[in-house]
């Protein structure tokens, strides 16, 4: 679940786009980049890592420029190598660079069609590489040496009736300016906003509305599915819907866990939505745990403190939090790889002993996915004492794999797989298990926007709104990017040698 942003500003636009990347850092930890317009050049720095470690000084004060776009990366196709990392670049036309979140789920008819239709060639696995290429390859059709925002919607329109996924992307285009859109779906979130200068108007765009909150950008809306926003390098905007039908069907697990809680999503507040989804658990509790002595909540952090608390509140028992995360570890779940992941949930927590001793505890996570947290958190809540360890996910089982931007490719490397709430339970080793129902989860969240009929859902019904996905494709990308198939890959990788700017950072450093 990668995190973009864009600005077109006034004055330079280095820092703020760093101060967006950091706050959407928790979308995605594994490489960063950000690209400016200066001259009509671009500048480009993107490398593995987080924001703090790819971008120093030296780098910085080379991102010059009035417009940039940046981005934050949580590999879903192709490899985590550097290589991949975004924004991508093609030198024709204009010169386009592009930053993407999402995935595709047609990229390899795409890719040949780019090769045998525009003979095009993609130099990575990376899915977002064809969508820049998709794009170049409309814009191309014009003979004009200047694009105007009706020939620019024309091209986003092509691009939507070929391209199939989650996607909310933004393009930025040498002489231009920047164009932002989103998936007929809505899949993948994105919204824009605006800073008043004395030198006019600052436009920018971002995944989520926290970057906009930080550098101090007023929200005009989301971007609606289907739709692109231009705004040219001179600071005017044009809007249009470029998809013959568009529906809002937003992913479900940016509430449960990968939006910040400080975030609004298509109008509704995340922490809202993750406060009903609290009420609805400790509801669901209070009927059928009546006969469980619990004597305290604790939420397993970050994500699900929101939400414990309120389930807390519901049961009218104590919200302690009993355990203690490590600030210098990130997000377990979108690292890669099992083994580290697995490593990672104890490096990240530690139990207070006394908040277990001699307790029975209901522990709440938001979710369990791999199971690779909520197996060893039990573990430890008995390690420090605890009498009996209940268990409450408030997102329901976790059965088929998603397609649309996040990365669990494989129905076997889910707990809940094939697999019922007993059996569950007792991989996890806890004395009893519950679960959010769906309809629960889908009502939580839809009470903070009414409009919204249907959400994306795909991970706990096997539903995929786009329409496409059927059990071939889902065995297929199983086949290319379970665990074991991605370390092949990326061992392959690291011995190859990259395209863009391999070494600069022993040069620079
Ligand atoms: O069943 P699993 O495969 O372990 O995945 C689910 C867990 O991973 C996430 O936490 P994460 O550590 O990524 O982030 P957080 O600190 O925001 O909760 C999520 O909040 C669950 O705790
Ligand atoms: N999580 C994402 O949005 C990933 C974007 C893109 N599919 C990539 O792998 O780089
Ligand atoms: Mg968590």
């Amino acid at each position: 679940m990668c995190g973009i942003v864009g600005i077109v500003g006034t004055s330079p636009v280095n820092q703020a786009l760093y101060d967006g990347l950091t706050v959407l850092q928790h979308r995605g930890q594994d490489a960063a980049g950000i690209i400016t317009i200066d001259n009509n050049t671009f500048s480009l720095r993107k490398a593995n890592g987080l924001v703090k470690d790819v971008f120093h000084t030296r780098h910085m004060k080379r991102l010059q420029g009035n417009i940039g776009i940046g981005h934050v990366r949580y590999p879903t196709a192709g490899t985590s190598s550097s290589a991949e990392a975004q924004p991508f670049y093609v030198n024709s036309p204009f010169g386009i660079a592009m930053a993407h979140n999402g995935n595709l789920t047609n990229a390899e008819q795409l890719k040949e069609q780019l090769f045998t239709e525009a003979r095009r060639h993609v130099n990575t696995t990376s899915d977002s590489e064809i969508l820049l290429n998709i794009l170049a390859h409309e814009f191309s059709k014009s003979d004009k040496l200047h694009l105007a925002p009706e020939d620019i919607f024309a091209a986003v329109s092509e691009v939507n009736s070929k391209v199939v996924g989650g996607y909310a992307t933004m393009a930025m285009i040498i002489g231009h300016g920047i164009v932002a859109f989103r998936d007929p779906h809505g899949i993948r979130p994105l919204i824009f906003g605006k800073r008043e200068t004395e030198k006019g108007t600052e436009y920018m765009f971002s995944s989520e509305s926290v970057a906009l909150d930080t550098d101090g950008f007023e929200v005009i809306r989301d971007v609606a599915p289907g739709e692109a926003i231009y705004v040219t390098e001179d600071g005017q905007l044009y809007s249009q819907l470029c998809a013959d039908k568009s529906v809002q069907n937003p992913c479900l697990f940016e509430f449960v866990y990968f939006a910040r809680p400080d975030s609004t999503i298509d109008n509704m507040s995340v922490y809202a939505t993750r406060v009903n989804m609290g009420t609805k658990l400790g509801e669901k509790i209070n009927r059928e745990w009546a006969d469980k002595d619990i004597d305290v909540v604790i939420p397993i952090p970050e994500t699900s403190c929101d939400i414990a608390l309120e389930i807390a509140s519901v049961l009218d028992l104590p919200y302690r939090q009993g355990f203690v995360k490590n600030r210098y570890i990130g997000r377990t779940f979108i690292m890669p790889g099992q083994e580290l992941r697995k490593k990672s949930v104890r490096r990240k927590l530690n139990a207070i002993d006394r908040e277990f001793k001699g307790k029975n505890v209901l522990l709440v996570d938001d979710s369990i996915v791999r199971g690779t947290t909520s197996a060893q958190i039990v573990e430890m809540a008995r390690e420090a004492g605890a009498k009996n360890v209940y268990f409450a996910s408030a997102a329901p089982e976790v059965r088929f794999p998603n397609v649309y931007g996040i990365d669990m490719p494989s129905a076997a490397e889910l707990i809940a797989h094939g697999r019922e709430v007993e059996d569950i339970n007792a991989s996890i080793g806890a004395d009893g298990l519950i679960y959010q129902s769906l309809d629960d989860l889908v009502a939580a969240v839809a009470q903070e926007n009414p409009e919204i009929s249907r959400f994306e859902t795909s991970v706990f019904d096997g539903n995929y709104v786009t329409g496409d996905i059927n059990q071939d494709y889902l065995n297929r990308i199983d086949e290319l990017r379970n665990d074991a198939a991605k370390s092949v890959r990326e061992q392959a990788m690291s011995s190859s040698l990259e395209l863009h700017n391999q070494d600069s950072d022993s040069q620079d450093d």
